[in-house]
């Protein structure tokens, strides 16, 4: 389940009213829950998985999501594994834990685990958005935001890009705010040097 945290302590989990807080951003969050094979369950439990265990997983989920890809102009698609057995989980957090912006939209399914995106409404107020498995989140080009892991540090999220041009993540100097600042980035960090 989903759940929107606005700076002044409002929490949203209903789908409706959090693409209502979002919109002005052009952010599209819905929710799809597909039955996995005993296969593709597998893979999920794992904490990491090697290339064609990853093929496996994109290839199951292309089965419900090629209309979703033909709709938005997706031209290729990776699946990122996200956990601490995985010795580069820093550099990777390090990558998307600030705000920034990229030049291409950036849609994310969630196949396994949480994660949390925060961003910036157009009143300067930020919110911060977690999301769990089942959750599909569109965010459009140049939009403002930054991403995190959950407590649960655990992520399974097919990443889906419209252009082959290099993909570019551009930081901009915005400070997220303390409400949603994460003191276990401090750890994760610690972790890295
Ligand atoms: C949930 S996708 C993993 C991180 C990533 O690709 C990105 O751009 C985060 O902002
Ligand atoms: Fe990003
Ligand atoms: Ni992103």
């Amino acid at each position: 389940m989903s759940v929107l945290e606005l700076e002044n302590g409002i929490v949203h989990t209903e789908l409706a009213k959090i693409n209502q807080e979002l919109a002005p951003l052009n952010i599209y969050l819905d929710n799809w829950k597909f039955t996995s094979t005993h296969e593709v369950s597998y893979l999920l439990n794992k904490n990491l998985l090697d290339e064609s265990e990853r093929e496996t997983v994109l290839r199951f989920y292309d089965t419900f999501l090629k209309q979703l890809m033909l709709e938005t102009g997706v031209v290729s698609r990776d699946l990122l594994v996200l956990h601490p057995d995985d010795s580069y989980i820093d550099i990777h957090l390090q990558k998307f834990s600030t705000f920034h912006i990229h030049n291409d939209q950036e849609g994310r399914y969630v196949a396994d685990g949480e994660c949390i995106f925060g961003f910036v409404l157009p009143d300067r107020t930020q919110v911060k958005l977690t999301l769990q498995a089942g959750d599909y989140l569109n965010i459009p080009a140049n939009t403002e935001h930054w991403f995190n892991l959950t407590k649960a540090k655990r992520l399974k999220t097919i990443r889906y890009f419209t252009f082959t041009k290099e993909w570019i993540t551009e930081y901009t100097d915005r400070a997220i705010a303390p409400t949603f600042q994460l003191p276990e980035l401090s750890a994760n960090l610690a972790v890295a040097d």
